[in-house]
């Protein structure tokens, strides 16, 4: 890699304008994607958003031409970046769950009491093979590995479905500041079409994580039911509470200043239960609705992150909380996660549950078709909690 002088000069304030130019001492040539170079001279500049969006190269396209300085289309303003000088004491975290004995009623209220509190926990000995997880993560890797035009195969523009999806950022069109993360995007229709249509280097691997956890997935799924006195789960229910599966693989290359962007901003999941599995990085934090103060979720080892969505959040009449999170950027190490968002079909219509309004409870939300709700949420930037307003009664 040949050195490069001030990275970058910002042009412009307002960012989807703005063409970042390059100074480059000699030589000029820079190595990037083992199979591309770039050749820029003193009066050559790139278009960012071209480059990372457009032609695929992402935002790992980007950190491999070894920048020196944030481009300005990742600044976010100062109240949304990360100001990490002072955590949250140790004790004051998401519980840490053991689901050894899931059949212990104990278990379960911890469940739901984290469920009702924080939106979020973490579980271990969970069932899912310690290689299950270890494989999909490699396969994560193997995937963003791929060169930019294997990867832009399975873009918006290119993918044969709908269902795959390549991307980066969250929503490029409608952001001010673009979000420093790639992404791969599989919406699970049937095993025929994951076989055919997903990425062959990363398929099996995300199938079997998938499939591996399902038996947990519905373990956490009736005990939170059972908190809302929902005794059974019959056909309507199973479908809204985990009729569609989408899994997304994502990738948060190092950064060059992690202080003033983010990897992922402020959002709810829309999903009913989030299931996420996150290498030894760190970097996911969750907003403590009680003192609205950031709380890390330290990786720890062969466990999984599971979070309500406001879907569960819907259907539970606000019971149980879809809480605002976020993820950081690094300086020093790639970080990947992959979440499993267990969803309502899209067809299903969704509002909170009658056993829910049977003493009298007022509904906090109307019902809404879920393919609204989720195409809403697509519709915008991250916006913390405001897309359950959507569905406010
Ligand atoms: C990417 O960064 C993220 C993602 C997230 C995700 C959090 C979740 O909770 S995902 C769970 C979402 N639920 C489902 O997927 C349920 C089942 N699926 C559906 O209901 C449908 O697939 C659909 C989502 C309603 C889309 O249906 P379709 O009619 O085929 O419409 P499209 O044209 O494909 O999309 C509409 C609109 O949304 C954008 N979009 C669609 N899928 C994705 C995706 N996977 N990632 C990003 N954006 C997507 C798409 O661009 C379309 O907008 P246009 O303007 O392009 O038309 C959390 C945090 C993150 O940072
Ligand atoms: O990467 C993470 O830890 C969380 C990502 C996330 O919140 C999401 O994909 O919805
Ligand atoms: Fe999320």
């Amino acid at each position: 890699m040949y050195k490069t002088t001030p990275i970058p000069f910002l042009k412009h304030a307002y960012r989807n304008l703005t063409v970042l130019h390059y100074q480059v001492t000699k030589p000029t040539i820079l190595t990037m994607a083992p199979s591309i170079s770039i050749s820029i001279t003193n009066s050559n500049s790139i278009n960012i958003r071209d480059f990372v969006v457009n032609k695929g190269h992402g935002v790992k396209g980007l950190a491999e031409l070894g920048l020196k300085t944030l481009p300005c289309q990742y600044i976010h303003p100062p109240q949304e970046r990360f100001d990490t000088g002072t955590p949250e004491a140790h004790h004051n975290s998401i519980p840490l769950i053991d689901m050894s004995r899931c059949n212990d009623p104990e278990v379960a209220e911890a469940i739901c009491k984290a469920a009702q509190k924080w939106g979020f926990f973490q579980i271990v000995n969970h069932g899912v093979p310690m290689h299950v997880l270890e494989d999909v993560k490699d396969a994560t890797h193997r995937f963003f590995g791929l060169s930019a035009d294997e990867k832009k195969k399975y873009s918006k523009e290119q993918s044969v479905t709908n269902n795959v999806r390549y991307g980066t950022s969250f929503t490029p069109a409608c952001e001010k500041a673009l979000e420093w993360k790639d992404y791969l995007s599989l919406l699970f229709v049937s095993d025929d079409e994951a076989a055919s249509q997903w990425p062959p280097i990363c398929r099996n691997q995300v199938m079997e994580y998938m499939k591996g956890s399902e038996i947990i997935v519905k373990k956490l799924l009736e005990m939170l039911m059972n908190g809302l006195n929902v005794k059974e789960i019959d056909e309507t229910k199973e479908s809204n509470l985990m009729g569609s599966k989408r899994i997304n693989l994502n990738y948060y290359p190092i950064c060059p200043n992690p202080d003033l962007t983010v990897g992922v901003g402020r959002h709810s999941d829309v999903s009913t239960l989030t299931i996420l599995l996150q290498d030894d990085i760190g970097g996911l934090y969750v907003r403590n609705t009680e003192t609205m103060k950031w709380i890390h979720v330290p990786p720890v080892s062969g466990s999984l992150v599971v979070n309500v969505g406001d879907a569960l959040q819907i259907m539970s009449n606000g019971k149980y909380k879809s809480v605002e999170h976020r993820v950081s950027a690094n300086g020093i190490r790639n970080r990947i996660s992959v979440p499993i968002f267990v969803n309502p079909k899209a067809s299903d219509i969704i509002g909170p549950l009658p056993e829910m309004l049977q003493s009298g409870e007022k509904p906090l939300y109307k019902h809404v078709l879920y393919s609204d709700y989720v195409k809403h949420f697509f519709r915008k930037a991250h916006d913390g909690k405001a897309t359950i307003e959507f569905a406010r009664a």
